[in-house]
């Protein structure tokens, strides 16, 4: 077992999509169920951050409901919670919508962390805020811009030290399809999805 808690972002609108996103489902498991048993293989400490955790009707073992700390809509929210309350002191961040996250890939962007307090992929030139690792020292800046009402990840940067991991051939080398990038955030991505699952075999 790695020494990092894991947040599974799962609070959002999903507007485009429709309805809740976060318990859509792929071969009869919500992307959330999915990605807390993957991410149980790799940490004893895995949180699922919502706004209402009696949505969720499964248990996976060291999977923890959590309920967000305010009832602002935004990722920023969901990693604050996570930072308060998880064990360890780096936690990795991802959103719900992405189930088919690698996670060889996490355990190896983990290695790299130094003594940064941000680590994130930069994949042709977009920064992937919600597939990271955030250590606690980041919670401080994280809530100042909060409280200033300074929602959006991109503005806040700027004061963490953060290490963008910039190397595709990396990121290759443990994701080949690049599939832990792929975030369903309308109706015909759920279909695309549905289909990868389907024509991969992919054990997701
Ligand atoms: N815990 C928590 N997660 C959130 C919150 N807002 C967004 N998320 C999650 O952050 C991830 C990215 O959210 P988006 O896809 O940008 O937003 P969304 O509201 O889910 O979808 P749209 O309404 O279509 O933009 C998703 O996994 C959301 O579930 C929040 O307030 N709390």
């Amino acid at each position: 077992m790695s020494n990092f808690s894991c947040a599974i972002l799962a609070g959002g609108q999903s507007r485009r999509f429709g309805s809740d996103k976060t318990l859509a489902k792929i071969n009869g498991k919500s992307f959330t169920e999915i990605l807390a048993e993957k991410l149980c293989r790799i940490s004893d400490d895995v949180l699922i951050i919502s706004k209402d955790s009696s949505k969720f009707d499964f248990n996976v073992e060291s999977c923890r409901f959590v309920d967000d700390e305010y009832e602002q809509q935004c990722p920023l929210v969901g990693i604050i919670t996570g930072l308060k309350k998880c064990k360890y002191d780096t936690l990795f961040v991802v959103s719900a919508d992405s189930p088919f996250i690698n996670i060889n890939l996490v355990k190896e962007m983990y290695k790299l962390i130094k003594n940064g307090d941000v680590l994130l992929p930069v994949i042709d030139g977009k920064i992937y805020t919600l597939f990271g690792f955030y250590k606690k020292s980041s919670l401080k800046i994280l809530e100042f811009y909060f409280e200033k009402g300074v929602y959006r990840l991109l503005d806040i940067y700027d004061d963490l030290n953060v290490f963008y991991l910039d190397n595709l051939e990396f990121i290759l080398e443990y994701d080949k399809e690049m599939l832990s990038f792929l975030n369903i955030n309308t109706r015909e991505d759920y279909e695309r999805a549905k289909e990868i699952a389907q024509k991969s075999g992919l054990e997701i």
